[in-house]
C-alpha cells in the first residue's frame, strides 16, 4: 500500500503543476498547424492526436490545420507529374490541384480525423471551401522583381469563421485542410498550410498559434548554427524575415501576421518530440520559438 502511494505521488505533482496553465488557457482557442514533415511516423501522429484531445478535455478549444507537402509530392511523383516550388510555394497546375485536393482532404485530413476520433466523436474535417471558410484570389509572387505565374496558388482574401465557431461551440475539434475557394466559386486554390493556420488564428481571435515542424524552432543563423531563438517580438522577427530561407518563410510570416492581429503568442515547435504540444502549453519549459506582440501592441 505504502509503495503504491509513493509511486503515485509524482503523477499528482505533475497534475498540480499544470494547474496555473489550465486556469490561464481555459476556454481559449488554440490553432495548431501540423506539418507534413512532422508527420513522420505512426507514434508521433498518435501522440499528436492524444495531445489535441487532451487540450479539448482540459477546456481549451483546439483547431487543427494540417499540411501534407511531402505526401503531395509523393503522389505527384507516382502520377508522373512534376513537383516544383517557386518562392517557397508549389507551382500548382490544374492537374496538380486535383492531386493536392485529393491528398489533403481525402488522405491526410481523413487520417487525422480518424486518429482524433479514436478518443470519441470529436473531430470534424473540412477544407477552406466548406461554408466559405477560406476565400482566395490567385497569388502571383515576385521573384527578382518579376511577377511569376505559379498556377492555382491562392492568396487569402477573406475568412468566414462561422463553421469553425459552430463546431467549437458544439465541443468538436475542427480539422482544416488548406484549400481555398475563389469568390465566384469557379475554382479552388492551393494555400500554404502555415499561411492558412495563421490567417485562421487571427480571424478566430485565438490565444495561441502553434506551428509544429521538423526542427527545434527558428535557428538564429541557419544553416551555419542550430542555436534556437527562444523568444522574439514582432519587430525583431520582422527584421529577420528577409534573411530567412524557404520552409521557414511562410511559418514566420504567419507568426508575424498572427501576433500583429490579436493572437497573444505564436510558437514554432518541434513536432518530432512526442507530446511537444503539452510541454509547450502546460509547462514552464517552452521548447521552441515564441513570437510575442510588440510591447505597445499589448496596451
Ligand atoms: N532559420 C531557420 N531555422 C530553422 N529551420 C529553417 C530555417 N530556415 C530554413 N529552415 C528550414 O525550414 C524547414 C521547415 O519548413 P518545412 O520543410 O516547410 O516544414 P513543414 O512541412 O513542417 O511545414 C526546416 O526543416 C529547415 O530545413
Ligand atoms: C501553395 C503550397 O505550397 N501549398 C502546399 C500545401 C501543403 C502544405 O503547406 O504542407 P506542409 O505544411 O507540409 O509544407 C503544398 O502544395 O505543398
Amino acid at each position: 500500500m505504502s509503495t503504491r502511494k509513493h509511486t503515485a505521488l509524482p503523477k499528482a505533482q505533475i497534475l498540480v503543476e499544470a494547474l496555473p496553465w489550465l486556469t490561464r488557457h481555459h476556454g481559449k482557442t488554440v490553432v495548431v498547424k501540423f506539418g507534413g514533415n512532422a508527420m513522420i511516423n505512426e507514434e508521433l501522429k498518435a501522440a499528436f492526436a492524444q495531445d489535441i484531445v487532451f487540450l479539448r478535455h482540459a477546456g481549451l478549444k483546439p483547431v487543427v490545420v494540417h499540411g501534407g507537402g511531402p505526401q503531395i509530392s509523393a503522389q505527384l511523383d507516382r502520377q508522373g507529374l512534376v513537383s516544383e516550388f517557386k518562392a517557397g510555394l508549389r507551382v500548382t497546375t490544374p492537374e496538380a490541384m486535383d492531386v493536392v485536393r485529393m491528398v489533403l482532404a481525402g488522405q491526410v485530413q481523413r487520417e487525422l480525423v480518424g486518429l482524433l476520433n479514436r478518443h470519441g466523436p470529436l473531430a470534424v474535417g473540412l477544407t477552406g471551401e466548406d461554408a466559405h471558410t477560406i476565400t482566395a484570389t490567385k497569388h502571383q509572387p515576385r521573384i527578382e522583381g518579376e511577377l511569376v505565374d505559379i498556377g492555382r496558388v491562392g492568396q487569402i482574401t477573406e475568412i468566414d469563421t462561422g463553421a469553425i465557431e459552430a463546431l467549437l461551440a458544439n465541443g468538436r475539434i475542427p480539422v482544416v485542410s488548406s484549400i481555398a475557394r475563389s469568390a465566384d466559386d469557379d475554382h479552388v486554390y492551393n494555400v500554404n498550410a502555415d499561411t492558412a493556420a495563421a490567417a485562421l488564428a487571427a480571424a478566430l481571435n485565438a490565444e495561441t498559434l502553434m506551428v509544429l515542424t521538423d526542427v527545434e524552432g527558428l535557428y538564429e543563423d541557419w544553416p551555419r548554427s542550430d542555436e534556437v531563438i527562444s523568444r522574439l517580438t514582432a519587430t525583431e522577427l520582422e527584421k529577420l524575415l528577409p534573411d530567412l530561407a524557404s520552409g521557414m518563410v511562410p511559418k514566420m510570416e504567419g507568426c508575424l501576421h498572427a501576433v500583429r492581429n490579436g493572437v497573444t503568442t505564436a510558437r514554432v515547435i518541434d513536432g518530432r518530440v512526442q507530446h511537444s504540444i503539452l510541454l509547450e502549453i502546460f509547462t514552464d519549459e517552452g521548447i521552441g520559438t515564441m513570437v510575442v506582440p510588440d510591447p505597445e501592441e499589448l496596451t
